[in-house]
C-alpha cells in the first residue's frame, strides 16, 4: 500500500475478433486490418498505488502478478497448464509500459506499484496484455490526476497512449463492440443490443502474433513479392449487423478469422478441436485473433454451459462469457479514489 494511502483499481476485458481480414504487410511490418472486436466479461484488474521507495529502482514501476482467484486461468496455474513466469515483470510488461507513458504525459513519476490480478490466459490471442495496459492506462491516470490535483487525461487521450503501446490497446479501453482497421487500431464503435454467449477454451501452449503473422505472409509471399500487395477485404456488413442485435445464428455463419489457418499450421490440434466443439452444440468455433485459444458459439447461456460441461468432462479448459462489455473502468470500491 502506497505510503500516501492513495491507490486505484481498474478493470478491463478480453477480447476475441468475430472477422479478422489481413491485408499484406506495408514497409513497418505491420498488416492492415479489418477486424470486428468483441469484449467479453473475463477481466484483468490492476491497482496501481503510489510508492516513492520504486523511484529509487529501475524504471520507477514495479509490477507483481497473482491468478484471479476463481478464473480459468489460476486453475490453469494449479493444474500445471500455464506459468505465470511467462509474464515479464520488467519494463516489457505492458502495464509498466502503460504506466510509464501516463507518468510521462504528466510530466511526473513519484514511483508506481503495480499487482495485476490475472484471469486471461497469456499468448492465447485474447488480448490480456492489452487489457493489462488499458487497466493501468485508467488506474493510473486517475492516481496521477489525485496525486497532482489535476484534470484526468481521459479516455480519448488514452486511447491515443495506448496506441503506441500495441495495436489492440485502445480496444480494451474502448470495449465493446467496434470495427478496427489500420493496424487494428483505428476504431469505430458499433451500438449493439443483445449479447452473445462465447466459450473460451485456452490452449496449454501459446502462440506468439508476430510467429502467425509470419506464418501467413509464407502463404501471401507471391502477391508481396510481385509488388501488388492486397488490402484486407472489407468487413462483412451482414456479419456486423447480426453482432449488434446479437442474432447468433448470422454471427455463426459469417464468422472468419483469416489468422486461422497459419495458426492451425503452427499448432494442428486446433482443426479436431473445432470440429470437436460444433459435433458438442456449438453453432460455430474460430480460433480467437492470433491463437491459439479457441472460441465456441452458443445459442443461449444454458447451450454454453453444456458445452463448457463437456468440454471439461474431457480434461480441457474452457469458460463461458457473455459479449459486449464495457472497456477498462475504474473500480471506485477497490481504490481510494
Ligand atoms: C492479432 C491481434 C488481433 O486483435 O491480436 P491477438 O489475437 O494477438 O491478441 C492483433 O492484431 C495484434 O495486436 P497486439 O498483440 O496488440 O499486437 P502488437 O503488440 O501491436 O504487435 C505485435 C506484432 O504483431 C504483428 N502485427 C500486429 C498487428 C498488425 N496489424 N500487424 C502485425 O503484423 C507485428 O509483427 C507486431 O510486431
Ligand atoms: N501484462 C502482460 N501479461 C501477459 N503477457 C505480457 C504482458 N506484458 C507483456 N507480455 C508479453 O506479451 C505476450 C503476449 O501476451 P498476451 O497479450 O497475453 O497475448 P495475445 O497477444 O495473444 O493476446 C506474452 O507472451 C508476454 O511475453
Amino acid at each position: 500500500m502506497s505510503p500516501a494511502g492513495l491507490w486505484a483499481a481498474a478493470s478491463a476485458p478480453a477480447k476475441t475478433n468475430l472477422a479478422l481480414h489481413v491485408g499484406d504487410p506495408g514497409p513497418d511490418g505491420f498488416h492492415p486490418l479489418e477486424t470486428l472486436f468483441i469484449a467479453v466479461d473475463v477481466h484483468e484488474t490492476v491497482t496501481a498505488s503510489i510508492n516513492s521507495h520504486v523511484t529509487r529502482r529501475g524504471s520507477g514501476v514495479l509490477v507483481s502478478v497473482s491468478p484471479a482467484p476463481g478464473s480459468e486461468y489460476a486453475e490453469m496455474i494449479q493444474s500445471g497448464a500455464a506459468r505465470l513466469s511467462d509474464i515479464p515483470l520488467d519494463s516489457s510488461n505492458l502495464a509498466v509500459r502503460a504506466a510509464l507513458a501516463v507518468c510521462a504525459a504528466y510530466e511526473c513519476n513519484p514511483g508506481i506499484e503495480l499487482r495485476i490480478d490475472k484471469a486471461v490466459p497469456v499468448a492465447g490471442g485474447m488480448g490480456g496484455g492489452s487489457a493489462d495496459a488499458a487497466a493501468a492506462l485508467v488506474a493510473v491516470d486517475a492516481l496521477l490526476a489525485r496525486h497532482l490535483d489535476r484534470p484526468r487525461l481521459g479516455r480519448e487521450r488514452l486511447m491515443g497512449i495506448g496506441s503506441e503501446l500495441g495495436a489492440d490497446v485502445p480496444f480494451m479501453v474502448l470495449g465493446g463492440l467496434a470495427e478496427g482497421r489500420g493496424r487494428g487500431n483505428d476504431l469505430r464503435a458499433v451500438e449493439t443490443g443483445n449479447q452473445l454467449h462465447v466459450v473460451f477454451v485456452p490452449q496449454d501452449q501459446g502462440l506468439s502474433t508476430p510467429a502467425v503473422f509470419r506464418q501467413w505472409d509464407r502463404a501471401h509471399r507471391a502477391t508481396v513479392d510481385q509488388g501488388s500487395a492486397q488490402a484486407p477485404d472489407p468487413l462483412n456488413r451482414t456479419l456486423v449487423t447480426a453482432a449488434a442485435v446479437g442474432d447468433a445464428a448470422g454471427v455463426a455463419t459469417w464468422v472468419r478469422n483469416d489468422l486461422q489457418p497459419p495458426a492451425i499450421e503452427l499448432l494442428p490440434e486446433l482443426a479436431a478441436l473445432l470440429n470437436h466443439g460444433v459435433d458438442l452444440g456449438a453453432l460455430a468455433g474460430w480460433v480467437s485473433g492470433s491463437g491459439p485459444t479457441v472460441c465456441f458459439l452458443a445459442r443461449s447461456a444454458q447451450d454454453a454451459d453444456n458445452l463448457v460441461d463437456g468440454l471439461r468432462r474431457e480434461h480441457r479448459h474452457a469458460f463461458s462469457t457473455t459479449g459486449p462489455v464495457e472497456g477498462a473502468q475504474l473500480i471506485p470500491e477497490w481504490g481510494t479514489i
